[in-house]
């Protein structure tokens, strides 16, 4: 993710549109000299459409807006996952199914930079070890704020789980409406898309399964 300042491509790339690094914030993810690349790429988008056709006076700090845009959006590259955890994880004799359902999310698709966004819901089986109830949706957006395919980001949330946790089981469902289906392409208003990903118990157990699918179909619960 981090430009490397040295090559001669990224020297002329800042000095064409004058965004220099010291203009921007120091950065969460992408540091100064990346952000000053990203908004000479936006500046171009903008003479490429024409300086006749925009507000000169609205968009002259576009592109520095927009590379801290995106400094925001993709900070789940730079999470450390210890310090996100910080050290939530307790030993307990509860061994039934923890469900934590209507995470909101907002992520970018990496087809088309639109966003994409919905409800993700975790559960697993513990096996003598549970995480903290906040760190489950730190783990979502960790995923979520990256360039993202929907599948990936629900098999990652999963894995991830799985590793941290060593339940007997997890399951991850999201639910996602990508703007790129609903504001251009195929143009449909709400083409919802679902996505799962299975592990343990929650797979080879239809029982189990099913107790974890009921919980996400009960509004009342
Ligand atoms: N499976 C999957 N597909 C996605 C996701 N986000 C976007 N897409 C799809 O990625 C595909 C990219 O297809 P392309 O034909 O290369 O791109 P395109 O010409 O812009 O396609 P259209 O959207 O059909 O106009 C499209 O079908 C998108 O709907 C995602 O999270 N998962
Ligand atoms: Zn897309």
């Amino acid at each position: 993710m981090v430009a490397d300042p040295s090559t001669s491509d990224y020297t002329n790339l800042v000095t064409s549109n004058g965004y220099e690094p010291a203009m921007f914030d120091p950065g969460v993810t992408l540091n100064r000299a990346t952000k000053a690349r990203i908004a000479d790429g936006i500046n171009e988008i903008l003479k490429a459409i024409g300086s006749e056709n925009l507000d000169p006076q609205g968009t002259e700090r576009t592109p520095l807006r927009v590379a801290e845009m995106f400094d925001e959006l993709l900070s789940g590259y730079s999470i450390d996952p210890e310090q996100l955890l910080n050290g939530a994880l307790f030993d307990v004799e509860y061994d039934q199914m923890v469900v934590v359902k209507s995470i909101e999310y907002y992520s970018l698709c990496e087809h088309h930079l639109l966003p994409f966004y919905g409800y993700a819901h975790v559960g697993y089986l513990p096996d003598k070890k549970v995480v903290g109830l906040s760190k489950i949706p730190r783990i979502v957006d960790m995923f979520a704020r990256r360039l993202q395919v929907q599948e990936r980001m629900t098999q990652e949330i999963a894995s991830f789980l799985n590793t941290l946790i060593e339940p007997r089981g997890v399951g991850v469902v999201v639910e996602g409406t990508h703007m790129c289906t609903v504001m251009r392409g195929v143009r449909k208003q709400d083409p919802r898309m679902i996505t799962s990903a299975m592990m343990g118990s929650l797979l080879d157990n239809p029982a189990t399964r099913d107790e974890f699918m009921e919980h996400l179909r009960n509004p009342t619960l």
